[in-house]
């Protein structure tokens, strides 16, 4: 008998300048201290495009433009206790300014310079699908 897949969705914030937003794990929770992609899980009979938006609302306090969000990636991934879709969406527009709302490190990054370790294992696999190109710096 195996365990329910657990669908969670992960939103890829894309600044203009093409940063991405990252989030710390609090403490004490599953890979706590690793970074991820803002999200969690969806709720039963929920849509993925609303449950993304709940998410961020919630935990950045952010409105995202529905039209400027689409499908980026889907990881399939097992971490022995937990069995997960991870559901990436990239998310090009958004109302207010992304803060931690539920006390979480939050940091903008360039993808090229993120280290895959310090990533949550299946947000590897995310990463690989951002540009790599190096920031231009003057
Ligand atoms: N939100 C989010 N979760 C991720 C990502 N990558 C990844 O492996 N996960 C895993 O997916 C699950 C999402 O759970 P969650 O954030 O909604 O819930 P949680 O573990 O904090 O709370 P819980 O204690 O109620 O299970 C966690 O096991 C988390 O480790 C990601 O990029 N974003």
């Amino acid at each position: 008998m195996g365990l329910a897949v657990m669908h969670v969705m992960a939103g890829v914030l894309v600044d203009t300048d093409g940063q991405v937003l990252l989030a710390q794990r609090p403490p004490g929770k599953h890979l706590a201290g690793m970074w991820e992609f803002p999200g969690g899980k969806l709720e039963p009979g929920e849509r993925p495009a609303a449950g993304l938006a709940r998410e961020l609302r919630e935990e950045l306090g952010v409105e995202i433009a529905l039209d400027r969000a689409t499908p980026l990636v889907r990881v399939r991934w097992n971490y022995g206790e937990r069995d997960l879709l991870l559901d990436a969406w990239q998310v090009a527009a958004w109302r207010g300014t992304p803060r931690s709302v539920e006390g979480q490190a939050l940091q903008w990054c360039w993808p090229s310079e993120i280290a895959p370790a310090v990533l949550a294992p299946a947000d590897r696999e995310i990463l690989k699908t951002l540009p790599s190109g190096r920031p231009v710096r003057q």
